[in-house]
């Protein structure tokens, strides 16, 4: 399966490179940049030295095509919502790791991310790639909108919980963490060294993007409408993101009915890892990995549960979860290519 990346350069773009440089069915045969087609990507990356050495291509989705079967666009909010019509029109089947096509109401994309939506038509054919929960309609589907990073750790943390109703969806509160890199390659005010270094601060409080993301998912599990409180954080390291969850508990549970609750759920579904009781999982067991690592705390004096989860937001919360909807969509075992251990320590 031959395979061309748009935003090759960013780091969803890098990350897929290498990813799928070991993946057994898929051949990147086309990376691709707007602003430096012509020059080799081992300029901006030298760590690919001797692993991806062709020219950059330009964005031309007759090119692509010529080049390639699948299209992975790891590129900023507004672009896929222009190139997806033309990629789709190619024949070509397609992942976006941007936000673009995830929200099914165009009113909603543009109250959030505060830019012209996609064309409904082409809003309706994108399945959303959260393969744990959907995944049958990801199955075969020929265009995958990829999850957010929060939304993907945040999601798996409480999904079983919403659907069985063992928490009541009005109390849910949203504690989340990421990395830098979660903010992608180019530089910022905000995420320069020393404005970033020994330092931890709150952003976009009750404005994030992704707050309709994770409220479309829980509304249609809970089969009714929810909002939940959803503050991110920025932490100062590299890669990983970590959702503390709260909840109030209907019903008596335990950590360990939970526990049981999400081990069933989530049966079969080889890159969710579900903690003994008393066990919380770090950011670092699950770096360079494509799994999602979630551990329970139940409160009996105030009946809450805390849920924590983490995942690496380029992996399991963008390139990873990607390959795994690649794989998924092309009928192969999800996890090509997917099978390495966390880089620890
Ligand atoms: N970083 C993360 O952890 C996650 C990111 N995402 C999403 O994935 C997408 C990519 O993120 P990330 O890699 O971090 O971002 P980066 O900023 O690191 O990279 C984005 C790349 O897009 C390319 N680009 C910019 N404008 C255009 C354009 N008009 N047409 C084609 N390509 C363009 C740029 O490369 P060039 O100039 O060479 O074309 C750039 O390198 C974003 O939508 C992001 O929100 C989702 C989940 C997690
Ligand atoms: C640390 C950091 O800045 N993270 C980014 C994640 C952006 C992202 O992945 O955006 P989409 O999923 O909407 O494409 C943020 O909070 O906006």
């Amino acid at each position: 399966m031959k395979v061309a990346i748009v935003g090759s350069t960013g780091y969803g773009g890098v990350e897929l490179i290498r990813l799928l440089a070991s993946h057994p069915l898929a051949e990147v045969t086309s990376v691709i940049s707007s602003s430096s087609a012509g020059t080799s990507i081992t300029e901006g990356y030298p760590h690919l030295t001797g692993i991806r050495e062709e020219l950059l291509d330009d964005v031309d989705p007759a090119a692509i095509k010529a080049k390639a079967d699948v299209v992975f666009l790891a590129t900023p909010p507004g672009v896929a919502s222009k190139l997806v019509p033309q990629l789709l029109e190619a024949g070509l089947k397609i992942i976006d790791l941007s936000g673009d096509f995830r929200l099914k109401s165009p009113d909603l994309y543009k109250e959030w991310y505060k830019k012209e939506a996609a064309d409904e038509a082409y809003l309706k054919r994108a399945v959303f790639g959260l393969p744990e929960v959907y995944g049958d309609s990801v199955q075969d589907a020929p265009f995958i909108s990829n999850p957010g990073c929060y939304p993907t750790a945040t999601l798996l943390g409480l999904v079983p919980a919403v659907k069985e109703g063992w928490i009541d969806p009005s109390t849910i509160i949203i504690d989340a963490k990421s990395g830098v890199s979660g903010a992608g390659r180019g530089a910022s005010l905000g995420t320069h060294y020393s404005e970033l270094n020994e330092n931890f601060r709150a952003y976009k409080l009750n404005q994030h993007q992704h707050i309709p993301e994770i409220e479309m998912v829980l509304s249609d599990m809970a089969a009714r409408p929810v909002v939940a409180t959803f503050s991110t954080h920025l932490v100062p390291m590299t890669r990983g993101i970590m959702s503390t969850m709260y909840a109030s508990v209907q019903g008596e549970r335990s950590a360990q009915d939970f526990i049981d609750l999400y081990k069933s759920y989530y049966e079969g579904r080889p890159f969710v890892r579900i903690r003994p009781e008393g066990q919380w999982p770090s950011t670092k067991e699950v770096w360079g990995s494509n799994y999602c690592d979630i551990g329970f705390a139940v409160d009996k004096r105030t009946g809450r549960v805390t849920i924590v989860s983490v995942i690496d937001n380029l992996v399991k919360g963008a390139a990873g979860q990607a390959i795994q909807n690649l794989n998924l969509m092309m009928g192969w075992d999800e996890t090509l290519g997917l099978q390495f251990v966390p880089a620890y320590p």
